[in-house]
């Protein structure tokens, strides 16, 4: 294992490395080794926040003055400075959070590849012309950015979400101030300098660190902050979007996700085994596009189940710095205690534990490990079958027909990513028709989001807007129709 840091690590403000007025610092620590303390972050105030959104009011004129490929100029040495940093900021990640390295280090790369596809979006086009009914006039559209942005992320995907809110706003000319969740902060401190190395101007980009209420409800009630991005959980994306609302700012939210995965009888049963535990148990569950839900037609369902048990059981846990784990500790105490809790729920409201089930002992660190689990569920009313884990837990479902399957797919409140194995075409254009979510994959595993393309949900899963690809832009902008007469 690297060696241990305890460095404090300071807000961004204005171009400038600052210690939180509160002069208090909160302690990140190593989920695989809970003693271990990655790094203090600034346990800020609103004093903070207040200087912070001032920094990036003041940068704004200059910042959207620059054309397009200047900005984007700077998103191309952002990314080339995250490239010579990137083991060093994946090995970070892995010890803030847990996940595992081989995951950081993919996540660094995808961090890299948003930054240079965001630097491209610099050069390309931002509105249509539209004929006029007077034909001595010229319409056309362009966009022109918010202002101060405020960017709320979670712990989940440390590099991957800051960076695919972050990149947008800016190259469309907004200036940002962001507060990282504080579970990965440090990850998140580590790319603030790559941003600062690379000749951000002052006050473009702004760290601001500490607590959730303060921090983050401080951003969603700002009245100088224009639009507000989050991802994490309903309760707190709710929130939010209340407090934006009061005072009429933009909002956008991606939160939970209960995503099923339907096995169809004709399913190549390998395929979907495989798809299914990286889907239900990569970065231990938590990803809002995890698999949660599998739903199994009843002509396969004993083949399915032996060989998902069988597949399972042969998953390595440990810490995610080590080569050979394959799956990592909960991020934190309080998502170990949560997906425990869960479980034990499932137990009590009469599901069948039929994998798992328990903290998985490591006797040398103590780390917040949890077994991989597999309920069957026959009510599908009960929490386990409703209620978003971000854990390492699966509830299996047995179907009579593939009708049956898609109601059942479609009875959640969530409506984020959904799954089928099927080889047969009728089945899967009825699956892509009917599935309410945003993200539909055939074939392949619930998560596995592509930076060049639009991600959302549909019900509770978010604010019914997309993020990346080109859709990042009808949130980072707004249009202005110009009519022009000689
Ligand atoms: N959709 C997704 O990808 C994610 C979903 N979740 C879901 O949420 C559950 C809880 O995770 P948790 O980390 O607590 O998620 P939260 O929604 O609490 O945290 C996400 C971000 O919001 C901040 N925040 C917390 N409270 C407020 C507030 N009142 N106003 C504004 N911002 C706030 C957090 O700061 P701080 O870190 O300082 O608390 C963090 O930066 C998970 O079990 C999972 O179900 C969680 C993370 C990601
Ligand atoms: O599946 C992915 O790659 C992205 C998932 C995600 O956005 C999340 O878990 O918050």
């Amino acid at each position: 294992m690297s060696t241990v840091t305890t460095a404090n690590y300071l807000n961004y403000i204005n171009g400038e490395w600052v210690e939180s007025t509160s002069n208090e610092t909160i302690e990140s620590i190593n989920p695989a080794a809970p003693e271990e303390i990655v790094g203090h972050i600034q346990l800020s105030t609103k004093e903070d926040l207040d200087k912070a959104v001032e920094a990036a009011k003041n940068a704004q004129k200059t910042w959207r003055g620059l054309s397009g490929s200047e900005r984007g100029e700077i998103l191309y040495k952002v990314a080339a400075i995250m490239e010579e940093r990137l083991e060093e900021i994946a090995e970070c990640a892995t010890r803030e959070m847990g996940k595992t390295l081989a995951e950081t280090k993919g996540e660094t790369k995808r961090g890299i590849a948003i930054l240079k596809y965001y630097a491209g979006e610099g050069m390309r086009k931002v509105g249509d012309v539209i004929p006029s009914t007077d034909n001595e006039a010229l319409m056309f559209t362009t966009r022109v950015p918010l202002g101060v942005v405020g960017v709320i992320t979670p712990w989940n995907f440390p590099v991957a979400i800051p960076i695919w809110k972050v990149a947008p706003a800016l190259i469309y000319g907004n200036t940002v101030v962001i507060k990282p969740a504080s579970e990965s902060a440090v990850t998140f401190a580590k790319i603030a300098k790559c941003f600062a190395d690379a000749g951000l101007p002052k006050g473009v980009l702004n760290m601001v660190t500490g607590s959730g209420t303060i921090v983050g409800g401080g951003i969603a009630a700002h009245p100088e902050i224009k639009g507000i991005t989050f991802t994490g959980s309903n309760a707190v994306g709710k929130s939010i979007a209340h407090e934006a609302m009061k005072r009429g700012a933009k909002y956008q939210l991606e939160m939970g996700g209960k995503n099923p995965v339907i096995v169809a009888g004709d399913a190549d049963i390998e395929l979907a085994v495989d798809a299914v535990i990286k889907g239900a148990f990569l970065s231990t569950g938590q990803k809002c596009t995890a698999t949660s839900r599998v739903i199994v037609e009843e002509t396969i369902y004993d083949r399915f189940i032996k060989k998902l048990i069988a597949e399972t059981k042969k998953i390595t846990i440990g810490a995610g710095i080590h080569a050979d784990s394959w799956m990592g500790p909960c991020a934190s105490e309080t998502q170990y205690k949560s997906v425990l809790q869960a479980i034990q729920t499932g137990i009590n409201e009469g599901a069948k534990l039929i994998l798992g089930g328990k903290p998985y002992e490591d006797k040398v660190n103590n780390g917040y490990f949890i077994e991989p689990t597999i309920f069957e569920v026959a009510d599908q009313n009960i929490a386990i079958a409703r209620e978003e884990i971000f854990g390492p837990v699966i509830a299996l479902m047995k179907v009579s027909s593939m009708e049956r399957a898609i109601d059942l797919a479609n009875d959640s409140a969530y409506g984020l990513s959904a799954s089928i194995f099927t080889g047969n075409i009728t089945r899967m254009l009825k699956f892509v028709q009917e599935m309410e979510a945003g993200l539909i994959r055939v074939n392949a595993e619930s998560a596995g989001v592509e930076l060049q393309a639009p991600f959302g949900g549909m019900k509770e899963s978010s604010s019914h807007s997309r993020e990346q690809g080109e859709a990042a832009k009808e949130f980072f902008t707004s249009i202005k129709t110009v009519f022009v007469k000689g």
